[in-house]
């Protein structure tokens, strides 16, 4: 979250300093030839370093646009993004995993090639990522799966996949886009669990877009509430432990801001 800001310190000087992910007045329009589409405006929040920032908001409002641009895949019209105090630029970043709603795994090789291939890409040697790879499979609950193809697993297993894929290259920052969403309620209540426990592991920073404020509760430390296109940041929620016990008020007051700030009706008793 947010460091702490004095007199001395402006919250723009605060998400230069920021030790994780910072969006600086990002605004960005896609120009193509039937005329230009406004998507993000003046979007200004920092993710510290070991945090969990969760992203949800309506619709085609510029989710995955700000995931694109937190991983260099393109640059902002105007506001920059910084990790590490540093300017996002186009090109490899080292420190960056990344998992979509899809998977996306190569249907022509094995599990345990799938995973490997980030990191031999990244000049790994190949027994020694394959070695890794096992070892990731293992903590996503997939051991003896490594010599499976894609098309004969489950869903939830090849998302569980996906997901080894993304933690095998160790990222300090990680970027997910909706990765639980194209599977079913229960294997996403469990997926949700077990990546809560990965996470523990090695704290990367983490921006997580999600359709779902329960999930964002779960696993954020905020839960960033963006406003239709152009979206900007409508509100930023706090969310501390206690507020993940489903059964507790935190939760209940966490799930209404959230669905309030959406313009989602809360009370649907009277119905
Ligand atoms: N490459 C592109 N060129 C033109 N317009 C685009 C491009 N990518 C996205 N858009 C448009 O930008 C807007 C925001 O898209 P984006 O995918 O970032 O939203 P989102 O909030 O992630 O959507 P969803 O919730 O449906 O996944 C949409 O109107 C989309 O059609």
């Amino acid at each position: 979250m947010s460091p702490k800001t004095d007199e001395t310190t402006s919250p723009q000087e605060a998400r230069a300093h920021s030790s994780g992910l910072a969006f600086e007045e990002i605004s960005h329009a896609y120009v193509a030839a039937n005329g230009t589409t406004p998507v993000l405006r003046n979007v200004s929040f920092a993710v510290e370093s070991g945090q969990v920032a969760c992203v949800v908001g309506p619709s085609g409002c510029g989710k995955s646009t700000l995931l694109s641009l937190a991983a260099g895949l393109m640059e902002p019209t105007s506001g920059l993004t910084r990790w590490k105090g540093r300017s996002v630029k186009p090109g490899t970043n080292p420190d960056l995993g990344m998992a979509f709603q899809q998977p996306g795994l190569f249907p022509w090789l094995t599990i345990r090639k799938n995973v490997a291939i980030g990191l031999t890409t990244r000049g790994m040697a190949r027994h020694e990522a394959a070695k890794q790879a096992d070892e990731m499979l293992e903590t996503v609950g997939l051991s003896g799966f490594g010599d499976a193809y894609p098309r004969q697993l489950s869903g939830g297993m090849a998302q569980r996949v996906g997901i080894a894929r993304a933690l095998a290259l160790r990222p300090k920052l990680l970027l997910m886009d909706e990765p639980f969403a194209s599977v079913d309620a229960f294997t996403r209540l469990k997926l949700q669990a077990e990546f809560k426990s990965l996470l523990k592991l090695d704290k990367p920073t983490v921006l997580f877009v999600t359709h779902d404020v329960s999930e964002a509760i779960l696993l954020g430390d905020m839960i960033v509430v963006m406003s239709p296109r152009p979206a900007s940041v409508q509100k930023i929620i706090p969310i501390a432990r206690e507020d993940r016990d489903r059964a507790g008020p935190g939760y209940a007051r966490k799930m209404t801001e959230a669905l309030q700030c959406l313009g989602v009706e809360t009370n649907l008793s009277g119905n």
